[in-house]
């Protein structure tokens, strides 16, 4: 399959592999400490499907897709089984739909529900020379409110996959979604939301409520 057509990863329907609380500062802002190891969590496909944001938070992410199969990869040949890029959003809402925070219970609905997992084009591999110096950020009405670099991830993309295959084969299609930086906040009916990796790739999108 060639991912380079493809646009919306809903075609491809694989995992979505989620990593929480992977830059320090996001982790200070929910009052949490830095994790010691990478916290890990499935969004399902559904969650693509663009329907509605209900009553949720914004977080911008860098996207991983994955490009090869592998199951307990080493670090040194992570980037190997890289594909490409996108610019995700992790949408959560820990208000009405998830346990919140703070309660140690799964996060399935808070971060799951359809819409949750709005993603931009593919972005082939070779156009990122440097995923780990990348800038990300998200704009709510032009108002910037999340700027940082994928520099400041805790835990690195090779660690990450690398982490995560030892649990779970990882697929061809499948999506890693890396973390948010610091700066999330909710969103409401009408908001545009505009969010990027550096100047490669966009994505956009107004908000809308059932
Ligand atoms: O929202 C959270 O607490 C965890 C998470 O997804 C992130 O840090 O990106
Ligand atoms: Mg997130």
């Amino acid at each position: 399959m060639s991912y380079s057509k493809l646009t919306r990863f809903s075609e491809i329907g694989k995992k979505i592999i989620a990593v929480g609380r992977n830059y320090s500062e996001h982790a200070a802002e929910l009052g949490n400490a830095v994790p010691s190891k990478p916290i890990i969590f499935l969004k399902p496909t559904s969650s693509y499907i663009p329907k509605i944001c209900q009553n949720v938070n914004y977080e911008v992410e860098l996207g991983v897709i994955i490009g090869q199969k592998g199951f307990d990869i080493p670090e040194n040949k992570a980037m190997d089984f890289v594909g490409g890029y996108t610019c995700a959003l992790d949408l959560t809402d820990f208000g009405t739909l998830g346990t919140s925070r703070e309660a140690r219970g799964p996060w399935s609905l808070a971060k799951g529900f359809d819409s949750s997992c709005p993603v931009g084009d593919f972005i082939p591999k070779n156009r990122i020379p440097e995923p780990d110096n990348l800038k990300i950020w998200l704009k709510v009405n032009n108002t910037l409110k999340q700027d940082d670099n994928t520099g400041n991830l805790i835990f690195t993309l090779p660690q990450l996959i690398s982490y995560i295959s030892k649990y779970m084969t990882l697929e061809p299609g499948d999506l890693i979604v890396t973390g948010t930086p610091d700066g999330y906040g909710p969103v409401s009916h009408g908001d545009k939301i505009k969010a990027g990796l550096g100047d490669v790739t966009e994505i956009s999108f107004e908000i809308e409520r059932l």
